[in-house]
């Protein structure tokens, strides 16, 4: 059985090649129950195959993955019912609206149907994506696209979110409105994993990072402990690899 004590997601090895590219090298990241961790790392570090390889939506070639000690690819069925994804890209059935979305994939999941009208009215609301009420999912935009899966990550009231980019495309009143979300849920206990590009955001709301570059873990902990005694921002372009272009070349543009 699992235990409290067990971290929300443990990954061992994880590897992950597309052809001949190895997108995923030997990843160990550790992310203790009641964390707020942030992935982070430069555009093709690895992160979105990372985290689909820890829910249990791409195969890995190699590694295993844990949710509070449920191995990801042996018991997939009892793991996905302790986490909430959002995943990159984001497939979800294109011809309902909103409403009709959580309704389905609530009952799916198994919970009593006034239980799924019940949030996913509080959702729809929360989110403000009740206005959008006759709209289908394929007519929505890229902001309403992560709000409504973010409802569909919240509805069972997992014990771990796990989100790609929640904060992508979204707008400022609805970002607050999903970092007050976040910050609930694990003021409640829940744990909570978001990748992220935006350095201050990660410092604000995670006190975990991992720095992912090149398919590696290039360091991990506390946020206190990778930050160092500057900002996590700083921390991230030594860890990386100080490669800012753009002082060079492109002359054509400046002349
Ligand atoms: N389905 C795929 N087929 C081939 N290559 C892939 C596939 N998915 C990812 N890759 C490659 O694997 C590497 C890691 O990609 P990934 O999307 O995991 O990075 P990321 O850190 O999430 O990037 P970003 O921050 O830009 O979203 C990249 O080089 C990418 O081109």
């Amino acid at each position: 059985m699992p235990t409290h004590q067990e971290p929300a997601l443990r990954t061992t090895g994880l590897r992950k090649a597309f052809g001949e590219h190895v997108a995923v090298d030997d990843i160990d990241l550790t992310v203790p129950a009641g964390s707020f961790y942030g992935l982070v790392g430069p555009n093709g570090a690895g992160k979105t195959t990372t985290l689909a390889m820890a829910v249990g939506l791409l195969r890995p070639d190699a590694g295993s993955a844990e949710i509070f000690g449920v191995d990801v690819w042996r018991d997939t069925v009892r793991a996905k019912g302790l986490i909430g994804v959002l995943p990159d890209g984001n497939a979800m059935p294109e011809r309902l609206t909103g409403r009709e979305v959580l309704t389905y994939l609530g009952l799916l999941r198994g919970l009593q149907p006034d239980v799924v009208a019940e949030r996913t009215e509080e959702l729809l609301q929360i989110l403000e994506l009740d206005s959008a009420e006759r709209t289908l999912v394929i007519e929505y935009s890229t902001g309403m696209r992560k709000k409504i899966g973010l409802a569909v990550a919240l509805l069972h009231a997992p014990r771990l979110l796990v989100l790609d980019e929640p904060f992508e495309a979204v707008d400022p009143v609805s970002a607050a409105t999903i970092r007050t979300i976040l910050r609930r849920f694990a003021a409640n206990g829940g744990s909570v994993i978001i990748s992220s590009h935006v350095m201050a955001l990660v410092e604000q709301l995670c006190d975990h990072v991992g720095v992912i570059s090149d398919g590696r873990v290039v360091a991990a902990g506390p946020l206190a402990d990778v930050r160092g005694s500057g900002t996590l921002e700083d921390a991230f372009i030594d860890l990386v690899g100080a490669r800012a272009g753009g002082t060079e070349g492109l002359a054509w543009l400046t002349s």
